[in-house]
């Protein structure tokens, strides 16, 4: 290295290198005071959990308010969903059930917002990701509920009416498919697997780059990348990070058809949150099949001033063209107006659940 250079950036280094020791040092303090936490929480709750979301929400929120840069206000939210993730673990283990193999999206998407300090259970599917916290195998679950692409995921929309579970936060997860095969081209490959929501979202670019070749839907991306790196005729379509994962060469990185394609995954577990101050409640309703009857069962949150930020609907399949209504709106269950609007729904509706409060991701 040039010499001039080389002494500029000595005294540079030495004095990152001091902060960075400071970092350091703070960074035992809180985690000692974090510990103190711990042992207050488990005297007054020995089998409770230490995971508090809402506060997790704040203490980021708080420091982004507070900064004035050239520290990214991004990099904060990553750099502290770490430092508390590595703070909790020293209070209380957590474990986090998502859809597996290793290397899909909702691993990504479960490690993002909870941090990579926690046992990760990868899942044959949203089902048993659902029992797994149901039965206490994990402590909370990651699943997605819908793409900006492909809309709503279903199966994770019916789980949630069907189960105690309680939704404790969301995730918004850029999604970026990658075409994978073991030898990095598609000179023998006779099919391409892929989640079917996966296929849907790259089904442009499939169809004009590879419409010979078979396309298989299976029970997720990373599980297609599995299975190409047992089959060298099989390609996946899957995330770079699962590429890692399995053994697999990247053909073609970004092939989702909206380079904006986004899903949403929420976050579940036996918690109730209490008011962070920038929250979303989401709900299920359901009203008679008569006219004006949806109309009448949403009155009630333009009468409070609460804006409603999702609709969605699922048939009740019991055969007389009844749905569920999938209702988020923004605000805490315990806000003055939110608790009032949910007053008159839950009077109004044949069917009215609440699946929780949590934090908006900002
Ligand atoms: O404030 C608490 O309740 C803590 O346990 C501390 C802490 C943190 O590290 O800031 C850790 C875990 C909780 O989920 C929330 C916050």
């Amino acid at each position: 290295m040039d010499k001039s250079l080389q002494d500029q950036l000595l005294p540079l280094r030495q004095r990152i290198d001091q902060i960075d020791a400071e970092i350091l040092d703070l960074l035992n303090r809180r985690a000692f005071t974090a510990q103190e936490v711990g042992e207050v929480k488990h005297k007054h709750n020995a089998t409770g959990p230490v995971l508090r979301p809402e506060r997790e929400s704040q203490v980021i929120r708080q420091l982004q308010e507070l900064n004035r840069g050239p520290f990214p206000s991004d990099g904060i939210a990553s750099v502290w969903t770490e430092i508390i993730s590595s703070c909790r673990s020293l209070e209380q283990s957590l474990t986090v059930a998502y859809l597996g193999p290793a290397g899909s999206f909702s691993e990504q998407a479960a490690f993002e917002h909870f941090g990579h300090a926690v046992t990760g259970l990868p899942c044959a599917s949203f089902d048993e990701v659902f029992r797994a916290v149901e039965g206490g195998a994990a402590q909370v679950g990651m699943v997605p509920v819908e793409n900006s692409t492909e809309g709503a995921v279903n199966r994770s929309l019916d789980l949630l009416l069907g189960s105690p579970v309680k939704i404790l936060g969301e995730r918004s997860l850029l999604i970026r498919h990658c075409l994978l095969s073991k030898a990095g081209d598609m000179k023998n490959i006779t099919k391409i697997m892929a989640h079917p929501q996966a296929l849907a979202q790259c089904q442009n670019w499939l169809n004009r780059e590879y419409p010979g070749i078979p396309r298989e839907s299976v029970s997720s991306n990373s599980e297609a990348a599995r299975l190409a790196s047992l089959d060298p005729t099989c390609a996946a379509i899957a995330s770079d990070i699962a590429a890692h994962a399995w053994g697999l060469k990247i053909v073609a990185p970004g092939i989702q058809d909206d380079s904006q394609n986004r899903t949403r995954f929420l976050a579940i577990g036996h918690i109730e949150n209490l008011p962070s101050g920038q929250d979303k409640t989401s709900l299920i309703l359901a009203v008679p099949n008569r006219a004006g009857a949806v109309y009448q069962m949403l009155a009630p949150l333009s009468e409070h001033g609460v804006s409603m930020t999702r609709f969605e609907s699922r048939p009740a399949r019991n055969g007389q063209w009844e749905y569920y209504f999938y209702v988020d709106v923004e605000g805490h269950a315990h806000d003055e107006r939110v608790k009032k609007a949910l007053a008159v729904l839950a009077s109004h509706c044949a069917f009215f659940k609440l699946l929780g409060s949590y934090p908006a991701q900002s």
